[in-house]
């Protein structure tokens, strides 16, 4: 299929069993008008829709799901998070969690697609720090504290998300969008951008759409629109603590624990590892398990050496074939890598890595028409020059003092302890020092509870940016920069330039010159399209 840079799903997800071909303006289920992409997965391609019907409101979020992976097994999982439905019925909403509020089914021509109807949120964290935008510090505290709050309630309810990546992470909405209308809603997001696809499927009917879409930017919707509390989505891969699965996990290899790959262990302490990832990636615009080459489990487990030490002999000793574990017999004539062959070093220890934190420097504005990203982010340029590049840093991004990378690191360890009968509980997580001290700063944007007059005051914005009319640098679209090489000494600095690949919902999309930019409907996009 050759190489895919557009933020979308990739075209090999449709075909018979796959994904549903959706384009905007299409009716789903007999009930549901396509307006925007608000996300897609693994799994699902997730859209802004008009609810003809209007039971849970006029805007609702719609995962529209594969049709193989609609099966009635595949979805055993709701069943699963019953005891956090029912934590969130006892505590009121919204809460921590966000569950489907309806299901109903959409045939297409590659299958039965499960739709699941959600309330609309803000942007997931993923969008929140990359190489283009730094999530201010005032929210970091607040943030981890949460995080591991809904951790810590979900494994004392007996539930283990499986999937807690940063894409699964979103800032809920302070009120619906429902008094938008929707040429108020075309205006915060602009025109739905996409990419034909008449290249991948020449043949009729094609199992394809004519065009993929690229999800929207929730950052661009105004700071009004955002609370400071943060959920859970995607239960999806969720299971019971009583009843792991001995299998390798589905989250993706970065945020995988050492146990489940070395030993097919599932379990808090997995959700857990993959808090420190997340809490990392909250002050830092990369993985810190992320290796350069590529995203494999022996990529995640050989970043592990570099950064942690040395895993136990015998894992350094365990067989990988084509970078996956081999945890079935060995068979003859199949030359097996181990990790005991991977010897590179690059002095990237977890030292280092938090030494080189930097937080951006929050610029005051009292403006609440501001876009949420621009009040939740530094927006970083790219600069060409690396002069620039150093005046902007030291101005913007200061390194993170000694104490708090001394806390912070010592979370970490305790964290990523490879023995994950020894790793810090969720519970113990909230309890540490660092967390202590960072969600209780006087200048925290947001606990449970804050509102959003508790929040930092801030500067006008510089641009236009309270019109419905995001037109600053910060809310345009950006073109992601790909490194060439691949062939250089993965030195910090080179990574740095990887950084935008890693994160591809919401925000960032090709610079494909061929993507193309639609209006809301589909009459429009068919127009757009003939000519
Ligand atoms: N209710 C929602 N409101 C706004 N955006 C959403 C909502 N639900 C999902 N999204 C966006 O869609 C993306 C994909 O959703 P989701 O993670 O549920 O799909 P998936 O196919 O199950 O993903 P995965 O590969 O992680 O299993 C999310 O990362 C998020 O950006």
């Amino acid at each position: 299929m050759g190489c895919w840079e557009v933020d979308s799903e990739h075209p090999y997800k449709y075909g018979p069993g796959g994904f549903c071909p959706i384009e905007i303006g299409d009716r789903v289920a007999d009930r549901f008008i396509v307006g925007h992409k608000l996300g897609y997965g693994g799994f699902a391609t997730v859209w802004l829709v008009f609810d003809e019907k209007r039971r849970h409101g006029r805007y609702v979020a719609l995962k529209v799901v594969s049709a193989d992976w609609s099966e009635d097994a595949k979805f055993e999982s709701t069943k699963v998070v019953d005891p956090l439905r029912g934590y969130e019925r006892d505590n009121g909403s919204p809460g921590l969690f966000v569950l489907e509020l309806e299901r109903v089914f959409h045939t297409s021509r590659n299958g039965r697609h499960l739709c699941q109807v959600f309330p609309v949120l803000g942007p997931a964290l993923v969008s929140l720090n990359t190489a283009d935008f730094r999530l201010y510090p005032s929210f970091v505290g607040a943030f981890a504290q949460q995080l591991a709050h809904a951790l810590d309630t979900m494994h004392a309810l007996g539930v283990c998300h499986g999937d807690f990546t940063p894409s699964n992470i979103a800032i809920r909405l302070a009120h619906p969008l429902d008094s938008l209308t929707e040429e108020q809603i075309d205006e915060i997001f602009g025109p739905p951008q996409i990419q034909t696809l008449e290249f991948f499927f020449p043949e009729t009917p094609s199992p394809a759409p004519e065009y993929v879409v690229v999800p929207v930017d929730l950052g661009r919707l105004p700071s009004s629109y955002l609370s400071t509390r943060l959920c859970i989505i995607d239960f999806d891969h969720a299971f019971s603590t009583r009843n792991a699965p001995t299998q390798l996990s589905h989250i993706p290899s970065q945020y995988l624990a050492p146990e489940n790959i070395f030993t097919q262990t599932n379990g808090p302490p997995a959700d857990v590892w993959a808090l420190g990832c997340i809490l990392y990636e909250l002050r830092y615009p990369m993985a810190l398990f992320q290796d350069f080459m590529g995203s494999s489990p022996m990529a995640t487990a050989s970043r592990m050496c570099e950064v942690l030490g040395n895993l136990p002999r015998e894992w350094m000793a365990f067989p990988f074939d084509d970078d996956y574990p081999v945890h079935e017999p060995l068979q003859q004539g199949i030359e097996y890598t181990t990790l005991g062959d991977f010897t590179e070093r690059n002095g990237f220890t977890l030292d280092t890595e938090v030494g080189l934190i930097r937080k951006p420097e929050r610029p005051v504005s009292t403006s609440k028409t501001a876009s949420g990203r621009e009040w939740l982010c530094l927006p970083v340029p790219t600069f060409w020059d690396t002069a620039k590049r150093d005046e902007f840093r030291a101005r913007n991004l200061k390194l993170i003092g000694k104490d708090d990378a001394a806390l912070f690191t010592d979370l970490l360890r305790k964290i990523f302890d490879y023995n994950h009968q020894k790793r810090i509980t969720a519970r113990q997580i909230l309890a540490h020092p660092w967390l202590k001290e960072t969600s209780q700063k006087p200048s925290n944007a947001g606990s449970a509870a804050s509102s959003v007059q508790n929040l930092p005051v801030r500067r006008k914005p510089r641009s236009n940016s309270a019109s419905l009319h995001p037109t600053s640098p910060a809310h345009r679209p950006n073109t992601t920069h790909r490194s060439s090489s691949t062939t250089a000494i993965p030195t910090r600095e080179v990574r740095k330039e990887r950084e935008p690949e890693k994160k591809s919902s919401g925000v960032k999309h090709s610079g494909n010159e061929k993507t193309q930019i639609l209006g809301m409907t589909k009459k429009k996009a068919e127009g757009q399209l003939k000519k």
